[in-house]
This record gives structure tokens, C-alpha cells and sequence, in this order.
């Protein structure tokens, strides 16, 4: 489910689950696992997912790209790794899930609002000029926020978000399908978060701010 509706989900599952049931969380954003573990009381191991993919239509998922998870480690974490080898996903474990957590946002604060505001696919994006120094700049202050968080990402983690246009030319950031679909996006939970968390820290995130604002005003017009 999108972040925007973590706890809804998440108490629906209060009083179905075993004593025993971890949670996964697949989604974007660095918040979800913990804000899933207070309204479920379970443990709630952090997925990064390495997907592109849109609902073309009612039972339709059309696949754009990638397809690999990395879970956080912990006591069930093999078990579950294995079912999912076994249905043929790629699956890794990593003892570092915040770092990934939040490298994935990074990528997320790069390219999902300029999708999403200019309803553009991310093949021909980078080839705007300014658009680079745009992702590039977001990426950085993600970065910071990150670094204030006790995070290090890792050192090229830049030069790998830039290869994503080529990598996946067709894929709409899931941002820009929500716009599309008329769903509230993830937004304040993707640079959002950067924003928060720097204002919280004394990092200034002037770009990722524009980039939230951007999408917020995208969706209120579509209220009119
Ligand atoms: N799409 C992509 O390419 C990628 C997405 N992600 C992340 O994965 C997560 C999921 O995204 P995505 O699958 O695209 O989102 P979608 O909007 O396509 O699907 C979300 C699903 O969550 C369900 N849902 C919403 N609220 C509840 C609830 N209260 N209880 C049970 N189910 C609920 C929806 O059901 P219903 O349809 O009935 O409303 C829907 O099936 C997000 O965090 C996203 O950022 C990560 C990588 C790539
Ligand atoms: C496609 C991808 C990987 C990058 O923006 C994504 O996570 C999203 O659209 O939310």
C-alpha cells in the first residue's frame, strides 16, 4: 500500500494476525516500518523494492523494469527470502536496510515529482537541461538529511540515480501515476520527509521543498 495509508492498513490487521506474524513493509519512503510497528505492535521488517511498475487497467500490472527486493535482517528474515526466491523474486538480505531505505529515497525525491508534475515517462528527462542539476541538487540535500540522521549512503549513489532515465525510459514515477489516477500521492512521505526531517535537523532543503510544493499544487488542481 502507499504511505498514505500506513496506519489504516495497518490497524486493519490489529486482531487478525498471529502472535507470532512479521510484517513486511514494500514501500517507498524511510518511515513506513516504524510507523507500521506502533499501530500494529508487531515487528515490521523494512523492504527496499527495486521495481518499476503501473496498474494498466483492472487486473493488469504492466512491468517497466527491475524487479528485486532487499529486506532488512532478522530472526525470519531467511525464511521469508526463501519463499520469495522460491516464487522467482530476487531476493537479498541486508544488515544495513536504513542505508538502502534511504538511497531508494533519494532516487524517489530525484525523479518522482518532475515525472509526476510533467506527466513525462524518465527516458528523455535528463536530456532538459537544468534537469540534472535539479535531481542533483535534491539528491544532495537528501544526502544531508541523511548524514544528520546517522546514515551514510553510499558514495556513488548519485552517478546510479543518473543512469536510472536509461534504465527504465518508459517507467512514470509512481508519484505521476497517482496524479493520473486521481489518488493522493506519497509525496509528504518522499521529499516531504527530506523536508521535514532537514527542517527538524537545521538542513536546509530549499530544492525538495519546490518539488513537494509542486506536486501538492498539481493535485490541488485537480480538485477543482
Ligand atoms: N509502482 C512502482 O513502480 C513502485 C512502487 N513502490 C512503492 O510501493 C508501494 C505500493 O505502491 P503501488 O503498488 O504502486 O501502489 P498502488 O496504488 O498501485 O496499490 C496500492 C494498493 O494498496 C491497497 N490499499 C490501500 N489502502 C489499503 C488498506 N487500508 N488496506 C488494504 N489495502 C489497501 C490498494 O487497494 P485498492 O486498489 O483497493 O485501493 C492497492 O491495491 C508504495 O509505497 C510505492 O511508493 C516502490 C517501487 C516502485
Ligand atoms: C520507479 C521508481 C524506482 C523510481 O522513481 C519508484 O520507486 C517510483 O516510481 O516510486
Amino acid at each position: 500500500m502507499k504511505s498514505t495509508d500506513t496506519e489504516v492498513a495497518g490497524r486493519s490487521l490489529v486482531g487478525r494476525l498471529g502472535r507470532e506474524t512479521s510484517i513486511l513493509s514494500l514501500q517507498n519512503g524511510v518511515d513506513n516500518p516504524q510507523r507500521l510497528r506502533t499501530v500494529t505492535g508487531h515487528p515490521v521488517l523494512p523492504a527496499v523494492v527495486y521495481v518499476g511498475s503501473e496498474m494498466a487497467g483492472p487486473g493488469h500490472v504492466k512491468h517497466h523494469g527491475g524487479g528485486a527486493l532487499v529486506i532488512g535482517s532478522s530472526p525470519r528474515s531467511e525464511a521469508l527470502a526463501q519463499m520469495l526466491r522460491a516464487a522467482d523474486i530476487q531476493t537479498t538480505i541486508t544488515d544495513d536496510i536504513e542505508r538502502i531505505l534511504w538511497s531508494k529515497l533519494a532516487t524517489n525525491c530525484a525523479y518522482n515529482a518532475l515525472s509526476a508534475v510533467a506527466g513525462i515517462s524518465y527516458g528523455p528527462m535528463l536530456d532538459v537541461e537544468g534537469t540534472t542539476d535539479v535531481v542533483t541538487s535534491a539528491v544532495q540535500e537528501a544526502i544531508n538529511v541523511a548524514r544528520a540522521c546517522g546514515v551514510l549512503v553510499q558514495e556513488d549513489l548519485l552517478e546510479q540515480i543518473l543512469k536510472i532515465p536509461a534504465a527504465m525510459p518508459n517507467q512514470m514515477s509512481s508519484t505521476a501515476q497517482d496524479l493520473a489516477r486521481g489518488k493522493p500521492s506519497e509525496i509528504d512521505f518522499l521529499n516531504g520527509y527530506v523536508v521535514r526531517k532537514g527542517a527538524e535537523l537545521g538542513i536546509s532543503t530549499p530544492t525538495n521543498r519546490a518539488l513537494q510544493v509542486m506536486v501538492k499544487l498539481a493535485e490541488m488542481k485537480r480538485k477543482q
